[in-house]
């Protein structure tokens, strides 16, 4: 089997916040009829430095035109060799990574006939419990609002949330005084997520204040990169404490430093499934934990996170992949689901990622390009379409 084509496809879908994400859609063409999708997340983030799609499309079918798609050892090597890593969360060159990846596994599943979990190390599980995030509050008024979208998502069956912290840590400590009195046991806060954007000695004397209230982990309470940071914070904190991934070599300076107990891997930020994987194995041959993490994949990313998770025996915590809740809409025909709080993964029966794309919907939220108007930082930060400064 060899790559024909690379087709790319850029949508924007609204969240229930009123912020528009960008995502696009890979798709892989093969001389055995098989096509493979996958999908490039999220390049909200730093919308600044924005990619060129035509340019992108270019180089892809350069590199990846007359391979077999199984080669994904040697693909993988190129895709590194052409977008670098940066040793940076954010890096856009780890998403065009994943989203094609993604849509190698997927071929290659289809091709075979099997699920894309047997491709990934099989099933240990056909679910695992997700969180649903709560953004970071800016202003005492909107702990109102996030009690209301506790109350709405745990009707849904989401009983566990993550709440992004370090801002404004009056609101943090209203809200979680307000979720525990009205909602008690029938809650669980898993996460305290600083994000980076505090240095560690501040993100301490957050959490230590916050600590009268329960919850199960603290991620990133440093500047990003400070691997000694987030070890000094961890030996002087009861919580266990989480990073993301973003890079091999980032990676090994958390183990070398003892800087974690849990590793955040998500797909996106490591640039792939494979690379996914690797982080993963390290994680286990360190003894450390694993969550998924996640950029808000519409549904075709979040089913690769799934067959992703189903085979890792040390996802001791809850994962974060809740995307497709997130969007007012999505652009396949089935979207993934979610039960009692739970990720499913497709079912094993069908071939591949398990999702198929809808063409109806992709026209509609097309768009003919990643650039963006004026966004100010707190709306990148906080994930919303709100322009209070
Ligand atoms: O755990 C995190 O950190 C995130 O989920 C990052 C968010 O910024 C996410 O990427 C989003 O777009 O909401
Ligand atoms: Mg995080
Ligand atoms: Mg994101």
């Amino acid at each position: 089997m060899k790559i024909s084509k690379v087709k790319l496809t850029a949508v924007g879908v609204p969240r229930h916040t009123g912020f528009v994400n960008k995502h696009v859609i890979v798709q892989l063409e093969t001389d055995e009829g098989a096509v493979g999708i996958g999908e490039m997340s999220d390049f909200s983030h730093l919308p600044r430095y924005s990619v060129d799609m035509k340019d992108l499309e270019a180089t892809l079918d350069s590199i990846l035109i007359g391979k077999n798609p199984f080669d994904t050892a040697d693909i993988n090597r190129e895709l590194d060799l052409n977008f670098p890593q940066a040793l940076y969360y954010y890096e856009k060159g780890s998403f065009i990574r994943n989203g094609v990846d993604t849509a190698l596994y997927d071929v290659c599943s289809k091709f075979l006939g099997v699920s894309m979990s047997d491709l990934l190390g099989g099933r240990q599980r056909e679910k695992f419990k997700v969180c649903y995030p709560i953004f970071r509050h800016r202003f005492i008024d909107e702990v109102e609002e996030n009690i209301e979208v506790v109350r709405g998502r745990l009707e849904q069956g989401f009983d566990t949330f993550r709440l992004y912290v370090g801002k404004n840590v009056d609101a943090d400590e209203a809200f979680l005084d307000r979720v525990y009195s009205e909602f008690g046991d029938k809650v669980t806060i898993k996460s305290l997520d600083f994000s980076h954007l505090l240095d560690w000695k501040d993100a301490l004397r957050a959490t230590r204040r916050l600590a009268k209230y329960r919850f199960e982990l603290v991620e990133s309470p440093a500047y990003w990169n400070d691997f000694e940071g987030l070890n000094h914070f961890r030996l002087q904190c009861e919580f266990p404490i989480s990073e993301h991934v973003w890079s091999p070599r980032q990676q090994y300076e958390m183990i070398k430093k003892d800087s974690v107990d849990i590793f955040n891997i998500a797909p996106v930020f490591i640039g792939g499934l494979t690379a996914a994987r690797k982080a993963a194995y390290a994680a286990e041959v360190a003894g450390k934990s694993v969550l998924i993490g996640t950029t808000q994949e519409l549904s075709i990313g979040t089913s690769a996170m799934a067959h992703f998770g189903s085979a890792l025996p040390h996802l001791n915590y809850t994962s974060d992949p809740t995307g497709p809740e997130l969007y007012i809409d999505d652009i396949v025909t089935q979207k993934i689901s979610y039960e009692n709080g739970y990720l499913r993964l497709p079912d094993r029966n069908i071939a591949g990622i398990g999702v198929d794309l809808d063409w109806n919907k992709i026209e509609k939220y097309r768009v003919p390009d990643l650039s963006w108007g004026d966004v100010s930082v707190h709306q990148l930060q906080d994930r919303t379409s709100q322009t209070r400064g």
